[in-house]
């Protein structure tokens, strides 16, 4: 039997708690969050997804035709995600050319160094990176405005639908993958997990 994504969630499941579980989160629920930290969290995400929509695009340059369809879906929603952030930052007065702080910083190094790694080792990625704010996003119950608006673009039921496509996908490429790819593949997703802990505390930094 090959490795699944399910199977990854099951044995690193502390890992991927912190990565989904944070106090930055539930200030957000309670709306106790500082906008000035909220702020400081969202210019450094707008950052991450600039870097992302690069990782995604070299992860199709490498993925099989049957999975085009999903992975352009997602070139579309970045699309949009990217106007969205700008949306957002103007209505917040933010300056996007900001520098990125560390923990930014590497894990847009991480996602340009598994670049040009197997394919499976990417279809991991692709679904681990968007699962986390899929459940991120919801495990805190109902937010207050104006955070509910970020926790319904992210835990919504299509974009819940559009991960588990991408883990439908991810098992495919791993039933094709040999040992040593499996295990780049589980050491990816560890690393993601630390890196999505490590993200949301950013809000408390300057
Ligand atoms: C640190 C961090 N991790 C994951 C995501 C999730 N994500 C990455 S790109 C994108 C747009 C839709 O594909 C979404 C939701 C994020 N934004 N920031």
């Amino acid at each position: 039997m090959s490795l699944t994504c399910e199977q990854l969630i099951q044995r690193y499941s502390e890992s991927w708690e912190k990565a989904t579980v944070h106090p930055f989160l539930n200030e957000c629920q309670s709306g106790k969050i500082k906008p000035e930290q909220f702020n400081t969290w969202l210019v450094q995400d707008y950052l991450f997804v600039t870097q992302f929509t690069r990782f995604l695009a070299s992860a199709i340059a490498n993925a099989p035709v049957t999975h085009f369809d999903v992975l352009l879906g997602g070139m579309s929603a970045i699309k949009d995600e990217l106007n969205w952030f700008q949306e957002k930052a103007q209505e917040r007065n933010l300056d996007l050319s900001t520098e990125k702080q560390q923990t930014c910083q590497a894990y847009c190094e991480y996602l340009h160094h598994i670049q040009n790694m197997a394919y499976p080792i990417q279809a991991v990625a692709l679904w681990a990176i968007e699962l986390a704010y899929n459940q991120a996003w919801q495990k805190p119950g109902k937010m207050v405005p104006p955070y509910d608006e970020f926790a319904q673009r992210w835990g919504n039921p299509n974009f819940t639908e559009y991960v588990k496509l991408l883990e439908k996908q991810a098992d495919e490429a791993l039933a094709e993958a040999d040992s040593e790819v499996e295990k780049q593949a589980t050491a990816t997703f560890v690393k993601i997990a630390s890196l999505e802990k490590d993200f949301w505390q950013m809000a408390y930094k300057k």
